[in-house]
């Protein structure tokens, strides 16, 4: 059965691997808003007989995963497809590739623009965990994550970082697989069993249950009982309920 509140004990665990955008830093809405901004103005310039895209939409079929699947599974529900494009394509090309760069030009203008500010209750575990000796990193999907982690100045406190760029270089299939976290607990040398994943995306939590891990605390920032649906075996809505 699924815990609806913490007193969580994490002797059993040796490491945590934190997601970021929306786990530790606010960014999930940042990224919402540009994916909105891109997909609304596309469906209204190319598709006005589709409905608009809605934060729903963001939830099933974006939230959590690398850039490109986010663009290609949204329009796949939508019956839409593109070319694949390049990472190279100018930010105008309706490509897969070209309405993901798009909506990266957007995300940063935002990051730029109103900085970044930790979750505080995220902060306070991770000087908790840091304290009792847990080893830490961040599995993210995106290729913002080394410019979000210094903007909000934590990159200090992760030796590991398994950003979207990393995943790319090295092949590993992005979130709801769950390559990118077993990568990060190799890196780190602890047994996949011994690592907990913390995670507020129902594609990363299905990245997490399907590791092998010591379990997966699901995050609740909107997406409710999805996460325990997707396998989170304890659901929190700040990473302070989890300071015992
Ligand atoms: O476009 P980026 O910065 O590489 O990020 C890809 C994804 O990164 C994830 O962390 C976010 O949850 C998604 O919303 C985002 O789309």
């Amino acid at each position: 059965m699924t815990e609806t509140s913490a007193a969580f004990d994490w002797t059993a665990v040796e490491a945590a691997l934190f997601d970021l955008d929306g786990v530790l830093t606010p960014t999930a809405e940042v990224h919402m808003q540009a994916w909105d901004a891109l997909f609304n103005s596309y469906l209204r310039a190319e598709h006005p007989d589709q409905p608009p895209y809605t934060q729903a939409d963001y939830f099933a079929h974006v939230d959590g995963k690398p850039r490109y699947d986010g663009v290609r599974d949204f329009l796949t529900s939508r019956g839409i497809e593109l070319p694949e494009g390049t990472v190279d394509d100018d930010a105008e090309l309706d490509t897969v590739h070209g309405l993901g760069n798009r909506k990266n030009v957007t995300f940063n203008e935002v990051l730029t623009r109103d900085g970044v500010r930790a979750y505080p209750g995220s902060v306070a575990l991770l000087d908790h965990l840091a304290t009792i000796g847990v080893q830490m990193a961040v599995v993210s999907s995106s290729k913002n994550a080394p410019a979000v982690l210094a903007a909000a100045g934590l990159a200090d406190r992760f030796e590991v970082v398994i950003d979207g760029v990393v995943a790319a270089r090295l092949g590993l299939p992005g979130k709801p697989a769950p390559d990118t976290f077993q990568h990060a607990a190799d890196e780190l040398g602890v047994a996949h069993a011994r690592c907990i994943v913390l995670e507020d995306a129902v594609s990363g939590v299905q990245a997490g249950a399907a590791g092998g891990f010591a379990g997966v605390v699901g995050v609740d920032r909107g997406a409710g009982s999805a996460l325990a649906d997707a396998g989170a075996t304890i659901v929190v809505r700040d990473l302070a309920e989890l300071i015992s």
